[in-house]
C-alpha cells in the first residue's frame, strides 16, 4: 500500500511488487512508459519496498540540489550492499563514514593533481602505451574494448597504488573482468529478484557469481595492499593507499572511521567507479566519431590549429577548443554512461513536488530523462555537438548536462574523468584517423544495459594521420 499523498504508480502484486512491469534485460523503456502514464515523479514496488523514480531536470534538481541533504542517503540491504559488505564510499549511507571518506578521497585526488608528477603527466604517460599499441596496429583493424578499459584502469591504479600494469597482466585483467561482470549483474534481473524477495537470497542462483567475483577481487586487493604496506615510508605518501595508511596512523588513539577494511573497500570503489565509466564513455565516443566522420574531421582541424608547434595537449588548451569541448560533452550526453545514477534514499520525511516521501524511501534519479529531455536540448534525440555551441560557435553547458548527477552525492571523480576524456580524445585524434570497417555492416548504437551502459563490442581501423 502506498502511504497517503505518495507519488502515484502502477498497482503492485503481493511479494513481487511491480517486478513483472519491468523488462528484465533493460527496464529503461518501461520506466519511460511509466513516466508517460504517471508523470515525472512516480512510484513502483521492488518486492515490498516502495521506490520513487525521478524524471526530468526539474524533479531531479529539486530533490538532489534544493533538498540536497533530504535525498543524500543510500538504500541499504540491497544486492549491491551485500556484495560490497557495507564498505566503501559509493554505497555508504549519509553520515560520518561517508562524509569523511568522500572528503578524504576528494582531497587526495586534488593533491595528486598538483605538483611534479601531476595527474596530467600520469595520463599522458599512460596514453603513450595506448599510442604504441595503436602504432603497432597501424592500418589494421582492432577491438578497442580492452584498450580503453586498460588505460582508464591504469590511470586510477597509479593514483591508488602508485603502479600501472602491462596490458596483458593477469592481475588487472581479472579485476576488470570481475568489475565489468558485476556492473551488469548489479542492475540485472537476478539482482532485482534478490532485492524483491529476500527468501531467494541463499539459493544458488546466478547472482552468486557476483559474490564469487567480489571474493576474487578482495583476494587480489589484499595481496596488493600487503605488498604496499611493506614498501611504504610513513609520512611520505606516494599514492592514495599511503595517504590512507598515514590517516589510520594519525587517528590511532581515537575511535576512527578509517580502517584497513575501509581502505580496501574505498580503493576498490574508486577503481571500479574510475574504470567502467570512463572506458565506456570513450568507447561510445569513438563509435560515434567513426560514424560521424565529418565531426571527427572538424575536431582534427581544431586540434591541429590550436596545438600547432606544441608537443602535447594540456587540459588548459580546452579553453581554446570550443568544438572539441562540445563533442566530448555531446559524447557524454548520448553515452548516458550511468543511466539511473547510483540509487539514493531519503534521510528524513520530506516533500517533493507536492508529494510526501517518508524517511528511508529508495529514490532513483533517472539521468537518461535529463540527458535527452525535450525542451532542454536543441537536438535531444540525435548526436549533434551543436547542443553545446551557441550562435557564435562558443561552447556552453546547458543546465541539463548531468551525466555526473548533482548535489552532495555527485560523482567525486568528475574532475579526473573530464581531464581523462579531454586529454585522451584530443591526443588520439591528433595522431590517428579512426575508421569504421565497412565489412562490419552498420554500427549498432544500442547499448548493453547495466549500472553502466556499454556499447556492444565493435572494431575500429586505426590509421596514422598523414600529418604525423
Ligand atoms: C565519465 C566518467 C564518469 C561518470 C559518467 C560518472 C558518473 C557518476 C554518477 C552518475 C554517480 C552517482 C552520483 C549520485 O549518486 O548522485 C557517480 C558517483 C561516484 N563516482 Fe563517478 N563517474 C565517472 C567517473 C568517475 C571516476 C574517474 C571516479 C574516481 C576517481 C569516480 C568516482 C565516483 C565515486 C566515488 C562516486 C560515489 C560518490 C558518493 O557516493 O558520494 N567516478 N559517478
Amino acid at each position: 500500500r502506498r502511504p497517503k499523498n505518495f507519488p502515484p504508480g502502477p498497482a503492485a502484486l503481493p511479494l513481487l511488487g511491480n517486478l513483472l512491469h519491468l523488462g528484465f534485460d533493460n527496464p529503461l523503456n518501461d520506466f519511460e512508459r511509466l513516466r508517460k502514464t504517471y508523470g515525472d515523479v512516480y512510484s513502483f514496488f521492488l518486492g515490498p519496498r516502495p521506490v520513487i523514480m525521478l524524471n526530468g531536470t526539474k524533479a531531479i534538481k529539486e530533490a538532489l540540489v534544493t533538498k540536497a541533504s533530504d535525498f543524500a542517503g543510500r538504500p541499504q540491504d540491497l544486492f549491491v550492499n551485500d556484495t560490497t559488505e557495507g564498505t566503501g564510499v559509493i554505497l555508504a549511507d549519509y553520515g560520518d563514514v561517508w562524509r569523511n571518506h568522500r572528503r578524504f578521497a576528494l582531497t587526495t585526488l586534488r593533491n595528486f593533481g598538483l605538483g611534479k608528477n601531476s595527474m596530467e603527466e600520469r595520463i599522458h604517460g599512460e596514453l603513450q602505451h595506448t599510442i604504441t599499441e595503436m602504432e603497432k596496429n597501424n592500418g589494421k583493424i582492432l577491438s578497442p574494448q580492452h584498450m580503453f578499459h586498460n588505460i582508464s584502469s591504469n590511470i586510477i591504479c597509479q593514483v591508488l597504488f602508485g603502479k600501472r600494469y602491462d596490458y596483458g597482466d593477469n592481475f588487472i585483467k581479472e579485476i576488470v573482468r570481475c568489475f565489468t561482470e558485476n556492473s551488469k549483474l548489479a542492475n540485472g534481473p537476478w539482482a532485482m529478484l534478490y532485492d524483491s524477495i529476500p527468501a531467494v537470497r541463499k539459493l544458488p542462483l546466478p547472482f552468486k557469481r557476483a559474490f564469487d567475483n567480489v571474493k576474487t577481487v578482495q583476494r587480489l586487493a589484499n595481496g596488493l595492499l600487503n605488498e604496499l604496506k611493506q614498501m611504504r615510508v610513513p609520512g611520505e605518501p606516494q599514492d592514495f593507499v599511503d595517504c590512507y595508511l598515514d590517516e589510520i596512523d594519525k587517528r590511532r588513539d581515537e575511535v576512527s572511521v578509517f580502517t584497513e577494511e575501509q581502505l580496501r573497500g574505498n580503493a576498490l570503489d574508486l577503481h571500479f567507479a574510475g574504470t567502467d565509466t570512463t572506458s565506456n564513455t570513450l568507447l561510445t565516443g569513438f563509435l560515434y566519431l567513426m560514424s560521424y566522420s565529418h565531426v571527427q574531421e572538424r575536431c582534427q582541424q581544431e586540434i591541429d590549429q590550436v596545438l600547432e608547434g606544441k608537443n602535447v595537449v594540456t587540459f588548459e588548451d580546452r579553453h581554446n577548443m570550443p568544438y572539441m569541448q562540445a563533442v566530448i560533452h555531446e559524447v557524454q550526453r548520448v553515452a548516458n554512461t550511468v543511466p539511473l545514477s547510483v540509487f539514493h534514499s531519503t534521510t528524513k520525511d520530506t516533500e517533493l513536488m507536492g508529494y510526501f516521501i517518508p524517511k528511508g524511501t529508495m529514490v532513483i534519479p533517472n539521468l537518461s530523462t535529463v540527458l535527452n529531455e525535450e525542451g532542454q536540448w536543441k537536438f535531444p534525440h540525435e548526436f549533434n555537438p551543436e547542443n553545446f555551441l551557441n550562435e557564435h560557435g562558443e561552447f556552453f553547458k546547458p543546465e541539463a548536462f548531468m551525466p555526473f548527477s548533482a548535489g552532495p552525492r555527485m560523482c567525486l571523480g568528475e574532475g579526473l574523468a573530464r581531464m581523462e576524456l579531454f586529454l585522451i580524445m584530443t591526443t588520439l585524434l591528433r595522431k590517428f584517423d579512426f575508421i569504421w570497417p565497412e565489412e562490419d555492416g552498420k554500427p549498432d548504437f544500442t547499448p548493453v544495459y547495466g549500472v553502466t551502459l556499454t556499447p556492444k563490442p565493435y572494431r575500429m581501423k586505426v590509421q596514422l594521420r598523414a600529418t604525423q
